[in-house]
């Protein structure tokens, strides 16, 4: 006790002195030695690549090469930089390491053979750490991640996805009925496409039938839409937190305050808002869901219901480990609300911009559209008389799949998001990788490869490339990305753009106009990469 108050009386005498003497010249002072420590420590991260003998483009200290991939879309300079520096080199974002491949054998390395020494991704400007709860299946890591995709992953088998083709098949209805009043008139095809895939989105998430088809003012629709236009908006924040990585969960939460203050201020605020009230509504459905035990076939339901089932998707060692906790074999309310709400944001945008691209090919290049076209009369023909699509005959649409692939392997909507992080420091043909380094794919490299693609030019459309003898690495094509940590909704996403394929060029004819683009020369890049170019076209009835 004594002691205890002796410590005490030092304290109080050293502050006194400090009080006494002048605070601002010693708050000056740490503040300098913190920068001066800061720093040092920057300008040692900007040299892992020097010290690993991987070859980088010149950056410019604190900064890296960030301000010069922001600029030209992260895809179109990692293609420019690969030809520059050959298939695998590094860059910085800010002071964070990125490893660029396009080396096959390396993705092999880190995708699947060394997946688990990858099992988190690059660090995103919104992340607040890798266990918060509130981090869904995307952005989750480590065990986490594989607890969470292992309960998953049944619910996009096609055993579960079946379950929700009622819902795809209204949806697409509907989707024909909007159009049928638009026949002949120039379309910007993208504003129905978006609101297909959030009706379809929202439907089979919530069972919940939003119809933003039809009604056009749609809040549900609005709000999903905003958030993607505050991530836009965001993009200084984020910068920040890219640069001043340590200090990340600090940033985020300190602009998660400001946002929410600045949202009572002022009502009309679009930032926190939308999230937070797509989440808040997620939560409501989920909690009557559970209370009043009532059953639909959706999203929600799946999830609720799904567990680890051990027999099918783990290893023995695994078995016993996850065995050790049983009441993580089921998600967490929370985690369903995040995963939902991830699921919401990730098959809307991307499935429209897919159809987006779908339907600008097709306005340019007619004889695919007969190719297709003819391939489903023999479908409706062979199927009495029908077009109901499901899993077991759509395998039948043979052309229709070549199509697609083709469409992604030159459009990849989400290439940017095909990345690891090291979590356990590991080698890979030689070259030592450090924990805390990230491996992104530059898929444009790989999917624009004549030696890969050809014979034909590889910027040529051509979906014959995809014939089922024509034999290829899986790794060399990436759309959906690769390994065990693949796109989870890949069938879903398929399923939604074939059915809507399938049935809109069963009954029309795509035409181009005046305002058709020919060719994409920019494209905005988030998450999805999208064409800044409007894609008009006009839709009449088959001759
Ligand atoms: C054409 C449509 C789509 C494309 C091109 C696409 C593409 C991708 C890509 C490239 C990834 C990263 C994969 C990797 O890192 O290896 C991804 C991950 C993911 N996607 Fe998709 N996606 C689409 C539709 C969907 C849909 C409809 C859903 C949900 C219903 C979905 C849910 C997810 C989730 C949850 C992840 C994270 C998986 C994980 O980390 O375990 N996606 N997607």
């Amino acid at each position: 006790m004594d002691k205890i108050q002796l410590f005490l009386e030092e304290i109080k005498q050293i502050i006194s002195k400090l009080e006494s003497k002048n605070v601002l010249k010693i708050t000056g002072l740490g503040f300098f030695g913190f920068t001066l420590i800061y720093c040092g420590k920057i300008w040692y991260a900007q040299k892992l690549f020097k010290r690993l003998g991987l070859k980088t483009p010149k950056y410019r200290f604190f900064y890296g090469n960030l301000p010069e991939v922001l600029e030209q879309t992260q895809s179109n300079t990692l293609r420019k930089w690969t030809k520059e520096f050959g298939k695998t080199y590094g860059y910085y974002e800010g002071h964070l390491p990125i490893i660029v491949t396009s080396d096959i054998d390396f993705i092999n390395e880190v995708f699947i053979k060394q997946y688990s020494n990858f099992m988190a991704r690059k660090i995103y400007p919104w992340q607040f750490s890798d266990n918060s709860p509130k981090m869904d299946l995307f952005l989750s890591s480590n065990k986490r991640w594989k607890r969470m995709r292992n309960i998953i992953n049944p619910t996009f088998s096609p055993s579960k996805l079946k379950e929700l083709i009622p819902i795809m098949n209204k949806c697409t209805q509907r989707f024909l009925d909007i159009l049928d009043k638009n026949l002949d008139e120039e379309l910007i095809i993208s504003d129905f496409l978006n609101r297909y895939t959030m009706d379809t989105i929202w439907n089979s998430a919530t069972g919940m039938d939003i119809d933003c088809q039809s009604n056009i003012d749609n809040e549900y629709m609005h709000k999903a839409l905003d958030v993607f236009k505050d991530l836009e908006h965001l993009k200084f924040g984020f910068r920040v937190t890219t640069y001043f990585d340590e200090f990340r969960p600090f940033i985020l939460h300190l602009m998660t305050i400001i946002t929410f203050l600045m949202g009572k201020i002022n009502s009309s605020n679009e930032f926190v808002d939308p999230l937070f009230w797509l989440t808040q509504n997620i939560h409501e459905i989920i909690e009557k869901r559970k209370k009043e035990n009532i059953l639909r076939r959706d999203f929600t339901q799946l999830l609720i219901e799904s567990k680890i089932d051990d027999n099918e998707t783990l290893k023995t060692n695994e078995k016993i480990e996850l065995s050790k906790f049983r009441l993580d074999r089921e998600m967490s309310f929370e985690e369903i609300e995040f995963n939902l709400v991830g699921f919401l944001l990730a098959g809307f945008e991307t499935t429209s911009s897919a159809l987006n691209y779908s339907f600008f090919i097709l306005a340019n290049h007619p004889s695919e559209l007969k190719k297709l076209q003819e391939e489903l009369d023999e479908f409706y023909l062979n199927n009495g008389n029908s077009l109901d699509l499901n899993f077991d005959n759509i395998s039948q649409l043979e052309y229709l799949d070549m199509f697609i692939k083709e469409v992604l392997r030159m459009y990849p909507i989400s290439s940017n998001t095909v990345n690891r992080r090291c979590m356990f420091a590991t080698e890979i043909n030689g070259l030592k990788i450090p924990a805390g380094v990230s491996v992104t794919v530059d898929v444009l490299s790989i999917h624009y490869d004549a030696e890969i693609w050809g014979p034909v030019d590889p910027e040529e459309f051509y979906p014959l490339r995809f014939s089922p003898d024509i034999k290829r690495s899986s790794s060399v094509y990436l759309p959906f990305g690769i390994g065990p940590r693949n796109c989870v909704g890949m069938r879903y996403a398929l399923m939604e753009m074939k059915m809507a394929l399938a049935k809109i060029l069963f009954k029309y004819d795509v035409l181009s106009t005046e305002k058709t683009p020919k060719k994409f020369t920019k494209f905005t890049e988030g998450t999805v990469r999208r064409p800044k170019d409007i894609v008009t076209i006009k839709l009449t009835k088959r001759s």
